[in-house]
């Protein structure tokens, strides 16, 4: 069976983000995210929206307590969250943030990717492309407002916005560090990173696990502003309405020839994408890596 949930209409894929829920009621939940959003707000346990139809623009705010990691109840969520904004006229850009204090996101979720069984890490792997691809092809502009720590999967999600804005806290640090935890960054990940920072500056980022403070991920071109904490939201709303004073229609296009290449790499090989994580994740030595990094998060706070 194929893995991808997408179909294909004219030259376009479009993803179904829910079809790979087990037990999915597809006619129910295809009907609901289809609605429009209005003025009113929406949003899900784990994803907050509050939408500003007459800006054409809604903030999105992550909040899963206590450090917004990426479960795959928050991925599923998340895409859900994100089609329902994209299939709305209304809207032309978002505002990423995250509403757990201090904390962007902690990227992807160990828990999901412990002690579970290949089947488990096939879904969840599938959940995460799922919410790249998404992102990476929005045609809406994403800024990301990042107010705290955006380790990993969470520098990811801020590397596929079209604009990054760091809140000046030493606490608030940004890279790929997957190697600290001694495993890798799939390859789309890489690719994310180096389209954004060059690569050379991606190879040694990737190699150290480098978690940039706010100065130095400004300097290598990881976020595009640094502004003091309650700025952050303020300037990603006036950065917003620098990009939505261009035509949506050549923004996009723009976009999409900027960065259709690398998605497509990641659509070509989702499937064996998948079985290369589930068959690295497995490893009795990567899973005593993960086990070691959990044990050293939760002794921090002892
Ligand atoms: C060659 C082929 C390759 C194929 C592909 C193969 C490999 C797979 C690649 C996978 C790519 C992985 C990407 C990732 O995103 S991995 C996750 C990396 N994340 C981190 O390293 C961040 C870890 N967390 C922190 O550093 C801190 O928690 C913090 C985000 C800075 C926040 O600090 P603080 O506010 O002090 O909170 P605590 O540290 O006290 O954490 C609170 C509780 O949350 C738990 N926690 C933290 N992060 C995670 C996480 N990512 N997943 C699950 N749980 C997490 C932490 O243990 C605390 O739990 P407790 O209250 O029960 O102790």
């Amino acid at each position: 069976m194929a893995l991808v949930a997408g179909m294909r209409v004219g030259s376009r894929v479009l993803f179904r983000p829910w079809a790979w829920l087990p037990g999915a009621a597809l006619g129910r939940k295809e009907s609901a995210a289809r609605g429009r959003v209005g003025a009113r707000g929406f949003g899900s346990q784990r994803v907050l929206v509050e939408p500003d139809p007459a800006a054409g623009i809604a903030v999105m705010k992550l909040k899963s307590p206590p450090v917004n990691s990426l479960s795959l109840e928050l991925l599923t969520e998340f895409v859900i969250s994100l089609e329902k904004l994209e299939n709305d006229k209304t809207f032309r850009g978002i505002i990423l943030t995250s509403d757990c204090p201090g904390v962007f996101s902690a990227g992807l979720d160990l828990m999901e990717m412990c002690g579970k069984n290949p089947a488990h890490y096939a879904e969840y792997w599938k959940a995460v492309q799922e919410l790249w691809l998404r992102l990476y092809l929005s045609n809406l502009v994403l800024i990301a407002a990042i107010n705290g720590a955006c380790p990993a999967g969470g520098c990811l999600i801020s590397l596929t916005c079209d604009y990054r804005v760091l809140a000046d806290n030493p606490k608030y640090v940004i890279g790929l560090n997957e190697t600290l935890l001694g495993i890798v960054a799939p390859f789309w990940f890489k690719d994310t990173l180096v389209n954004t920072i060059g690569h050379r500056t991606s190879e040694r980022a990737l190699q150290l696990g480098i978690l940039f403070p706010p100065a130095e991920a400004l300097q290598v071109g990881m976020v595009d502003k640094v502004v003091p904490e309650d700025q952050v939201q303020s300037t990603a709303l006036s950065v917003m309405a620098q990009w939505l004073s261009i035509p949506d229609h050549a923004r996009q296009l723009t976009k999409n020839m900027m960065r259709k290449a690398t998605a497509d790499r990641l659509v070509k090989q989702r499937d064996s994408d998948i079985q290369n994580f589930v068959g690295f994740i497995s490893r009795d030595s990567i899973q005593k890596s993960l086990q070691v990094y959990l044990g050293k998060l939760r002794q921090k706070k002892g």
